[in-house]
């Protein structure tokens, strides 16, 4: 499943969120978005989720036009928007249309899957920011997303938590071979995750630079490679 973006533009009055944005999102490649608060990055993730329609441009889809939200394509929030009147189970079996035995052995798998076997029944306000992002990635690999887009999942979490996640991160995308598009303003995050960084510039949102990873996983956060990457990322951004 691959995801072609030609010319995307999107502007709100007076502001030019994007600018001919021009990407081909390869199946099964994870994409990391970048860039300064306001450069763009949510309303570009917006709009390959078929949710705004309002942008100038076309977008593929595997070659046919995205004319509206897909049930292909998975979203995953900052922040986990569980239903707080339902347990984890209930929670992620709520988008399901089927309510059968077989529906409900995929929904225990995986939460088995995303560590949270043992807190089926327990509602949202009495799990950890951790766990209720567990429960909302759950909530969206039942529904077998090809594509996940993710904005800024981990940033309100702790920091081991945070790393934490990102290897099941990639661990699902290692088994579903899922293609990935993630908003993150972490560096160190995006290295460690991306197969490709694409680094937006403010006012109005361009591809500025596109940072290819090529070290295999699992990766060394700390190795020299990402570091001159990071190095070569900080220059494009102008931050010292
Ligand atoms: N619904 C909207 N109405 C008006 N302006 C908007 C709207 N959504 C976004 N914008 C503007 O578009 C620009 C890009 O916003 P966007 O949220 O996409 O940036 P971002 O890079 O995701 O920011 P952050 O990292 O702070 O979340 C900003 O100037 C923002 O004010």
């Amino acid at each position: 499943m691959t995801l072609t973006l030609e010319n995307v533009s999107r502007s709100f009055q007076t502001v030019t969120a994007i600018k001919q944005i021009n990407l081909t999102i390869k199946k099964g490649e994870v994409i990391c978005l970048l860039g300064k608060s306001g450069c763009g990055k949510s309303t570009l993730l917006r709009t390959l989720s078929g949710l705004d329609q309002e942008y100038s441009g076309k977008i593929y889809f595997e070659g046919t036009p995205l004319t509206g939200v897909r049930e292909e394509i998975g979203f995953i929030f900052q922040e986990p928007r569980l239903l707080p009147w339902l347990n984890v189970i209930d929670n992620i079996q709520f988008g399901l249309k089927q309510n059968d035995e077989q529906t409900s052995q995929r929904v225990h798998r995986f939460i088995q899957y995303v560590g949270l076997k043992g807190k089926e029944y327990i509602y949202p306000k009495a799990l950890s920011g951790g766990m209720s992002q567990r429960a909302a990635i759950a909530r969206a690999l039942v529904c077998d997303p090809e594509v996940l887009l993710l904005d800024e999942p981990f940033s309100a979490l702790d920091h081991f938590t945070k790393l934490e996640l990102q290897d099941l991160l990639l661990k699902i995308q290692a088994k579903y071979k899922t293609t990935m598009v993630m908003v993150t303003h972490d560096i160190d995050e995006a290295l460690y995750l991306a197969d490709r960084i694409v680094v937006l510039s403010s006012q109005p949102g361009t591809i500025q630079q596109i940072v290819e990873v090529t070290q295999p996983r699992p990766r060394t956060r700390t190795s020299d490679g990402l570091k001159g990457l990071k190095e070569k990322i900080l220059k494009t951004l102008h931050v010292e």
